[in-house]
């Protein structure tokens, strides 16, 4: 059981380093790896959005390649609970410790895991087994699997058979590795000669004893350009579609410009609100909400939390984004209806899909932005109002 400084067993504090600055050599194609996508999610995207959902899970840090921050930002983004990412090394195990001098500056966690950005199908059980044993006093945990094939060794031009080897003894080893911080940390700055291709390896040249728990067969690293087909064809047959449809309304006060779907239009009048009375993006996130089932707008950032005075609503919307993503899902399509007599919306449409595509992260042809009028009936034909409807397609 870990000991406080205090001296009582209280929750440790952990975070977990995603180290995802490889350059993604043996699957091929421009782009690293961790920004492409697995079923229309870039795989880092997944990986970042599975552990900032789990509650045992304090911190979580990428850890990118120098180039990378368009990469990052683009295919990326903020995500709740992740914070900005530092740079890793020329190595896995140089990128680890840049983490972890990271962690350190910022204030030491009690446990460190270690995950590769490259494994998206990372399990909460999984995670919870690796911070159960450190709990329970080990300074290093890796999850691993049996060995189910019968493994031979063999010479070096790999034609002659040389002996089969005792596989009872032998382990496939997975991420995330969890460890004591201030254990882990003082092995990887004292770590000497050839790379270590993973931190219980550090630890093992440190003389730490390393105890392994289950790991899980879905939790594989994405490696070769057929693991992102077979991840695709995984991902796609568990996956089905959900729609979601949403409505909200604000009335006008006194005002010079209405913000909506994100742009902001000069207008004789104002949306009154708790926040900038984004009407078409406040109905988006009911039906992406709507299609996960997960509550509507009001649910996430109730109107009585002084908090979210005045904000602005992409906020809200991404945070629907995120949810789904967190359930390895994605938004497919979303098409948005504005009522209002005025301001005229065709001008701004295209701005508007485009800052929708944007906080989404999908493209323009996956948004439709459309406008009517109620030929001047009703709340918005006498212009005290807008209206909007929308309809969202996830796959999840
Ligand atoms: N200098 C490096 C090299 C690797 N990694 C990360 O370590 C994890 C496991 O490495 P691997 O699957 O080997 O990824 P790559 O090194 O990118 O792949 P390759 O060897 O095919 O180039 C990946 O998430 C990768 O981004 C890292 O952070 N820094
Ligand atoms: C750490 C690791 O994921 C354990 O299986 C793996 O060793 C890292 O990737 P690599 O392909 O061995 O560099």
């Amino acid at each position: 059981m870990l000991i406080g400084p205090d001296g009582t067993t209280a929750k440790p504090k952990v975070a977990c380093l995603v180290v995802a600055a490889g350059r993604g050599l043996r699957a091929g194609g421009g782009l690293p790896k961790q920004y492409r996508p697995i079923a229309g999610i870039p795989m880092l995207k997944r990986t970042l959005q599975a552990l900032a959902s789990f509650d045992c899970i304090d911190t979580v840090l990428p850890v990118i390649g120098h180039g990378d921050v368009p990469d990052f930002e683009s295919q990326v983004g903020q995500i709740t609970g992740v914070l900005p990412p530092v740079f890793g090394g020329a190595t896995r195990q140089a990128s680890v410790l840049c983490g972890l001098e990271a962690l350190a500056s910022a204030g030491p966690p009690d446990l460190v895991l270690v995950h590769d950005g490259a494994r998206p199908f990372v399990s909460v059980t999984m995670v919870e087994r690796v911070i159960v044993a450190l709990r329970n006093g080990s300074a290093a945990v890796i999850p691993v699997l049996p060995v189910t094939d019968t493994i031979k060794r063999v010479d070096e031009d790999r034609h002659i058979v040389r002996e089969t080897v005792d596989r009872t003894v032998l382990r496939r080893v997975q991420t995330p590795q969890g460890f004591r911080f201030d254990v882990l940390l003082d092995a990887h700055r004292a770590a000497t000669g050839a790379e270590l291709t993973d931190d219980a390896a550090v630890m093992e040249q440190a003389g730490a004893d390393v105890n392994a728990v289950d790991g899980d067969a879905e939790n594989t690293k994405i490696t070769t350009p057929e693991d992102f087909q077979e991840a695709d064809r995984k991902m796609i047959a568990s996956q089905s579609v959900r729609t979601g449809m949403g409505f909200d309304v604000h009335r006008f006060e006194p005002g010079d410009a209405v913000t909506l779907c994100g742009v902001s239009i000069p207008h004789t009048a104002r949306l009154a609100g708790h926040s900038d009375a984004d009407v078409g993006l406040h109905a988006l996130t009911d039906a992406i909400l709507g299609a996960i089932a997960a509550g509507d707008i009001g649910d996430h950032f109730p109107p009585s939390d002084p908090q979210w005075k005045g904000a602005a609503s992409d906020r809200f919307l991404r945070h629907a984004a995120d949810l789904v993503a967190a359930r390895g899902g994605a938004v497919t399509h979303v098409d948005v209806t504005l009522i209002c007599e005025k301001p005229k919306i065709g001008p701004h449409k295209e701005a508007m899909r485009m800052t929708i595509a944007g906080i989404l992260g999908v493209d323009i042809d996956q948004v439709s932005v459309k406008a009517t009028t109620t030929e001047k009936l009703g709340f918005t034909g006498r212009g005290e109002g807008i209206a909007a409807q929308a309809v969202a397609s996830v796959r999840v």
